[in-house]
Parts: structure tokens; C-alpha cells; sequence
């Protein structure tokens, strides 16, 4: 397997969920499943690790775990709360209930991410399914409220996209963005972290975090200004100016624009060139540039999202997001 191919689906109410890895020569698979399959044995592994261990880890230590497993392999909690006597069921369904709706693109992509780091694709692409590369966070995820109330399930999402963002920045093949159409929000932000992006000339990017009551994430904050300047950061991030794909391109934030016409068949012969380049030469020089960065990087993902967990708690996100859910006119 020459490359890994990840697909982004524009979040349509159910979020981009669907998630396709295409191996080179070209075989479909819907990787989602394999890599599921990989990850859960990994986390097999790690339990029975967890049983040799020679110091009880506690039971706290062991309902995280268990809560984690279950999430994994089985998705949110829903059964049936266990009654107040059977009292080790009822702990282990409070530790699982406790993590919520955890949104699902998030899991899939680093299933997928860390899959494609161990396999032996040599790079690995993300891409748009459809028209769209992806309209970023699915909105609806802030109207699921877990039992613990809204400032759990702020705090959850903010464990979860550091997570998210961690699987990029520590991502050790060389990651390339294939932007098919219009992209929005953490799909944008996230291309600062990607080793080269290419765009159709339909591609727009749009990071209208003021106008949600939110902030940069992605580890935007620090590659935009360094990528674009920071006055042409400040545009973006803090006021919300959509670029167009040429824009973006002669600001440095997208490597080349090709005519949309032509897009897919001359990204992908490229690409397919770059995956016949030796494996480790280009893994070895992308840690190599990597290397004095990642340290920064991770401190910064840590700040955004501390800043975000506060921001998905104000008035003026949840009003953002109420408008947009029940809009007449789109943004
Ligand atoms: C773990 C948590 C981590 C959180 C990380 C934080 C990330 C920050 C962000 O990503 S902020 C960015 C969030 N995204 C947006 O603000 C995009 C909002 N959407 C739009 O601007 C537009 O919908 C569009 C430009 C993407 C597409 O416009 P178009 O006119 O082509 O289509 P519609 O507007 O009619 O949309 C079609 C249906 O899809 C629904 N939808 C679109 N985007 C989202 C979204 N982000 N979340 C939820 N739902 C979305 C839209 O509501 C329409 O649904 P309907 O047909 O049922 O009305």
C-alpha cells in the first residue's frame, strides 16, 4: 500500500462520518472498518496489558478504561441504567454514560490517522467527499447535552480535539490536503499542520469563528500568523474574511491551485509520483522539519483548546449556534 487516502464529508446534518481510505494500486476499502478493526485490537492489547500489570491501577484507573472500551467498540451508553443495588454495573454504566455523544468524525479520522501512520502507505491524503471538503464541526454536536451538563460536555470536547489535533501534529508520514471545494472551519485551521495542501480554483476558505463566538483551533493561532503574517491572520481568524483559493495560495497557506476541471486527475498523478519516493527518505525529513516544532505546537493546542472549553460555555457561542441551527438565511 503506496498511500493512504482519507475523506472529509461536509457535515449535512450528520457530520462527515463517512470516512474512505483508498490504498495505492487502486483497491476501494471503507477503511473506517479496518481501521476500526486495528484500533480495537490495539485497545484489546493494551487491556490485557492493563491485567499484567504488578500494582492494581484502582478502580477508577480500571472504570476509565473499561468506560473508554466500551466507548470505542460499542459508541455512546445507551443501555438501560443498572439499579441502585447492583452497585458494580451501575458504576461501570455511570463511567460510560459519563462520556457522553462524543462526536464520531473526530474518533474515525484518528482511527484512520493512526492506522495510516503504522501501515505501510507511504503518504497519506485527506480529501472532500462530494462538493465540499468539509463545512468543518458539525453544529449539532453542541445541542447533544450529556447528563453531566453543559460544562462536561465542554470540557469532553476539549479533551477530544486536543486528541484530534495531537494525531496531526505528531502525524509522522508526510500528510497532504487534497481541497476538492469550499472548506470551513477546523478543516482549515488544520492545514497549517499539513506538509502540502492542494486546491481547485472552486476551493474557498472560511474560518468564521468571531461570528460563532468561538477561536482559533487547529494550532492556527501560530502557523497562520507564520505562514500568512499576522496581519492577514488577523483577517481570517479574528474577522472572518473567506479567501478564495488563489488567496490562500499567494498568502502561503495552500501550496498550488489547479483548474477544477483538471483537479483530480493532476493531484493525483502527482501524488501517486510522491508515493513512489523512498519511504523512509521522506519520513526522516519530515521529522526532521517537524522536530523543533512539535514541543510549540502541542503547548499551543493545549492553550486554544483551554480558551475554547471557556467559549463553548458563553452566551455568545450558544446564541451563534442556536441562530445557525435555526436560520432562514445561511451564513
Ligand atoms: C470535539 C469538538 C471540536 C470542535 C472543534 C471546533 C471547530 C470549529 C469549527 O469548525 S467552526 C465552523 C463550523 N462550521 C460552520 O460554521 C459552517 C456552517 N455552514 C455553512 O456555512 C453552510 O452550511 C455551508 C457554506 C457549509 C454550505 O452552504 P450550502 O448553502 O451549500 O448548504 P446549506 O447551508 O443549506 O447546508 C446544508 C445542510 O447542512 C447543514 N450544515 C451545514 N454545515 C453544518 C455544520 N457545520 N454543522 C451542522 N450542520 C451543518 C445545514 O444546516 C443544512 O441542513 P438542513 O438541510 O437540514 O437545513
Amino acid at each position: 500500500m503506496a498511500m493512504a487516502y482519507l475523506a472529509w464529508r461536509l457535515a449535512r446534518r450528520s457530520c462527515p462520518s463517512s470516512l474512505q481510505v483508498t490504498s495505492f494500486p487502486v483497491v476501494q476499502l471503507h477503511m473506517n472498518r479496518t481501521a476500526m478493526r486495528a484500533s480495537q485490537k490495539d485497545f484489546e492489547n493494551s487491556m490485557n496489558q492493563v491485567k499484567l500489570l504488578k500494582k492494581d491501577p484502582g478502580n477508577e484507573v480500571k472504570l476509565k478504561l473499561y468506560a473508554l472500551y466500551k466507548q470505542a467498540t460499542e459508541g455512546p451508553c445507551n443501555m438501560p441504567k443498572p439499579g441502585v443495588f447492583d452497585l458494580i454495573n451501575k458504576a461501570k454504566w455511570d463511567a460510560w454514560n459519563a462520556l457522553g455523544s462524543l462526536p464520531k468524525m473526530y474518533h474515525e479520522i484518528m482511527r484512520a490517522l493512526k492506522a495510516a501512520s503504522k501501515d505501510d502507505s507511504i503518504i497519506t491524503v485527506l480529501t472532500g467527499n462530494g462538493d465540499y471538503y468539509s463545512s468543518g464541526n458539525d453544529l449539532t454536536n453542541f445541542t447533544d447535552i450529556p447528563p453531566g451538563g453543559v460544562e462536561e460536555k465542554a470540557k469532553n470536547n476539549a479533551v477530544l480535539l486536543r486528541e484530534f489535533v495531537g494525531c496531526f501534529i505528531d502525524f509522522p508520514k508526510p500528510l497532504i490536503a487534497v481541497v476538492n471545494g469550499p472548506a470551513v472551519g477546523i478543516s482549515v485551521t488544520l492545514l497549517g499542520l499539513f506538509d502540502a495542501v492542494y486546491a481547485s480554483d472552486r476551493a474557498t476558505f472560511h474560518t468564521p469563528f468571531s461570528h460563532l463566538g468561538q477561536s482559533p483551533e487547529g494550532c492556527s493561532s501560530y502557523t497562520f500568523p507564520k505562514i500568512m503574517s499576522p496581519a492577514k491572520a488577523t483577517e481570517m481568524l479574528i474577522f472572518g474574511k473567506k479567501l478564495t483559493a488563489g488567496e490562500a495560495c499567494a498568502q502561503g497557506l495552500v501550496t498550488e491551485v489547479f483548474p477544477d476541471s483538471t483537479f483530480q486527475k493532476e493531484v493525483w498523478t502527482r501524488l501517486k509520483a510522491f508515493a513512489k519516493l523512498p519511504p523512509n527518505a521522506l519520513r526522516i525529513s519530515k521529522e526532521v522539519i517537524r522536530k523543533r516544532e512539535r514541543e510549540k505546537l502541542h503547548a499551543v493546542n493545549a492553550e486554544e483548546c483551554n480558551v475554547l472549553q471557556g467559549r463553548w460555555l458563553s452566551d455568545e457561542c450558544t446564541n451563534a449556534v442556536v441562530n445557525f441551527l435555526s436560520r432562514k438565511s445561511k451564513l
